[in-house]
């Protein structure tokens, strides 16, 4: 429940949800001719990742030989990787072969975009070619791959290739769109820039009234450019004026459990972020909720990743679950269970146990008794009622969670809605985990 004396841990929250730039993230890989690099000798701490040229093979339909292969950039980088490295000599495929990369355009088909569930055609909205996945190999940039997975302690994202796309000058583009969510884990979208030679063609990536624009264009291919974003995000490709661009799409997922990533970061120090001290303080303030309680800021990234983070790195038990708004009729049916009168006194927050997929109602007796309702709430909801719940933020997006069809004196739908939560519970002043100082 908010009082007054609780201001101090709305402040920083407030102060996260307006900083917007969480939605997506971009960078560089410079590209060596240095065919071997290896993933130590470069982190954002120590200075440039750097990789070798990328290799693409790929199917030459009705064609012998029937496969190729192209290095892309075309005219290899001059300037060496830093020292320390292996150095071996490259194979250059610069100018007297570009026939792999005029095969490679003939080899791509037109790109096509979801609409209503099917695959549409329309050079309006999308003008690209593509290969499927099945028609070309490559690699994640191996510098990239290499420092994601060296690590123990890696985030868990699985970045599934799906597609390499070519968008030519002029002309080339990809309308605004959303990406079609390719199963339950899919958190987001990988694009990879291929060095090659283009203008114009900027990537916008936009979340609410925020918008990023990575720009790609250059005359002089050296780095493998990227950038990721939630599957939230509307996207579109601007109009590529000359030359090609080319990029390799993958589908990202989550490979834990959801929290799991956020319980050990390679760089993050939860304790180190301005959120932990204003938790910290309110944690050691006693005239902030004296009696035990529940803390639930709604919906799951960005400033949640801080906050679930922070209370976890303070030993508090945090954990993600479905909610019941705190008005629904029924949450104050889920109260007391075994007395049969709702309880209208106050606030009442219905904690599921568990994620699970919408439920269908069993409620068609027209005198409903409260204990049935509640029984009834039960089955389709497993669930916990809780009184002391202190909000720190407003929900954001809610999905169904029962239909229940309801015979009065006239048959009506009932939904309930639920919303993801974070849950923290916050000891009793004078318990462990309260009273320790900022
Ligand atoms: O290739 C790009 O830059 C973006 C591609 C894209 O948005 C998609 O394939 O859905
Ligand atoms: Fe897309």
């Amino acid at each position: 429940m908010a009082t007054p004396e609780t201001p101090s841990v709305k402040n920083p929250v407030d102060t996260f949800y307006g900083f917007q730039s969480s939605y997506c993230c971009g960078g560089e890989i410079r590209v060596t001719k240095d065919p071997i690099v290896k993933p130590d000798s470069g982190t954002t701490k120590d200075g440039p990742i750097w990789a070798p040229p990328t290799t693409i093979r790929f199917d030459v339909p009705n064609q012998s030989p029937r496969a190729l292969t192209l290095k892309l950039p075309l005219q290899l980088p001059t300037q060496p990787a830093p020292g320390g490295l292996q150095t071996l000599q490259a194979e250059d495929n610069s100018g007297a072969t570009p026939q792999p990369f005029a095969e490679l355009l003939k080899a791509c088909t037109p790109a096509t975009f979801g609409l209503g569930g099917e695959d549409v055609l329309d050079e309006q909205y999308r003008k690209a070619g593509k290969l499927d996945r099945e028609q070309f190999s490559t690699l994640l940039p191996e510098a990239l791959d290499e420092v994601m997975k060296s690590r123990n302690d890696h985030r868990g994202v699985l970045a599934e290739l799906y597609k390499l796309n070519i968008y030519s000058g002029p002309g080339g583009k990809f309308k605004a769109h959303v990406d079609t969510p390719r199963g339950v884990t899919q958190f987001g979208s990988l694009v990879v820039c291929l060095p090659h030679s283009f203008k114009g063609g900027k990537f916008r990536v936009s979340h609410g009234s925020s918008s990023t624009f990575f720009d790609w264009a250059t005359d002089e291919p050296n780095t493998i450019q990227w950038a990721a974003f939630y599957s939230d995000c509307e996207h579109e490709v601007l109009e590529v004026l000359k030359g090609h661009r080319i990029t390799l799409t993958y589908n990202l997922y989550a490979t834990e459990r959801v929290g799991g990533p956020l319980q050990v970061h390679p760089t993050v120090d939860a304790k180190l972020s301005p959120f932990a001290a204003a938790a910290r303080a309110v944690l050691a303030d006693s005239t902030f909720l004296p009696q035990a309680a529940d803390l639930m800021p709604y919906a799951l990234k960005g400033v949640d990743c801080v906050i679930f983070s922070v209370f976890k790195s303070l030993d508090l038990k945090t954990r993600a679950r479905p909610v019941m708004g705190e008005h629904e009729h029924y949450a104050y049916c889920a109260y007391y269970p075994s007395d049969d009168t709702p309880d209208h006194s106050g606030p009442i927050t219905v904690v599921g146990e568990k994620f699970h997929a919408r439920a269908e109602g069993n409620d068609n007796e027209i005198e409903q008794s409260w204990g049935m309702i509640r029984q009834e709430l039960k089955r389709a909801f497993p669930n916990s009622a809780r009184r002391n719940v202190f909000w720190i933020n407003k929900p954001k997006h809610e999905e169904l969670a029962i239909a229940k069809l309801h015979y009065g004196n006239q048959a009506t739908v009932d939904l309930i809605y639920s919303r993801a939560a974070i849950l923290v519970d916050i000891p009793k002043w004078g318990e462990k985990g309260r009273g320790v100082v900022a």
